[in-house]
């Protein structure tokens, strides 16, 4: 099977690449997985793309290996789109999933129902050593809930209900969520590429 590298440290991330991938008959390794001890990338940048370069170049050249990476986040239009590319660390450092839900639900306690729309977005870089970085881009349309409900996923899928659902993103099998999120919206953008592997 071919294989692909992913710049994430993200478990839920990582998860979901690996199935997302193997319909291409791609195996998809994540930073997690690497023998080697890869320094965390600085997510400088003040773009999804930007970071998403950041940290597919660096690894890409680290390692002299084409490297894919996601820079994704939750964007929440009566938050003027906070918390966008801050989303990993929205609530501190530590970036816990946990928190980052309370911190979004406080912030939106006295929004209606109507107002609380919000997109999640996925930005993919490719980077091959020596070739200019490839960029696609995937959304997942939605609303905030009011109080968080499943298990499933990872990050704000808890509070994150998908026009068209009446469930959380938490609530849906993998397998649902997989078929409709943002990543699998940016990667149906890049089978060309995926294809010519
Ligand atoms: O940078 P890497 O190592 O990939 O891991 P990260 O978690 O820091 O990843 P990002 O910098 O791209 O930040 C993305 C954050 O956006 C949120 N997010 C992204 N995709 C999500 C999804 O599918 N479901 C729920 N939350 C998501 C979640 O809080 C992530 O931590
Ligand atoms: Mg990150």
């Amino acid at each position: 099977m071919k294989k692909v590298v992913i710049a994430t440290k993200n478990k839920g991330k990582a998860l979901e690449f690996k199935s997302l991938f193997k319909k291409y008959n791609i195996e998809a390794i994540s930073l997690l997985e690497l023998e080697k001890e890869v320094p965390d990338v600085e997510e400088t940048g003040t773009t999804f793309q930007e970071n998403a370069a950041l940290k597919a170049e660096e690894i890409a050249n680290l390692l002299n290996t084409p490297v894919l990476a996601d820079d994704s986040g939750l964007e929440i239009d009566a938050l003027d789109g906070r918390p966008g590319i801050f989303s990993a660390r929205y609530a501190g450092e530590q970036k816990d999933d946990q928190a980052n839900i309370d911190k979004v639900l406080k912030e939106l306690k006295e929004v209606p129902e109507k107002g609380r729309s919000a997109r999640f977005v996925c930005v993919l870089a490719i980077a091959i050593p020596g070739e200019e970085t490839i960029f696609r881009t995937g959304y997942c349309e939605g609303e905030i809930n009011t109080e968080q409900k499943g298990d499933n996923g990872f990050g704000y899928d808890p509070i994150f209900i998908p026009n068209g659902y009446e469930l959380t993103m938490a609530e849906l099998e993998p397998e649902e969520k997989n078929s409709i999120s943002h990543r699998k919206n940016a990667i149906i953008q890049l089978e060309d590429w995926l294809k010519t592997m």
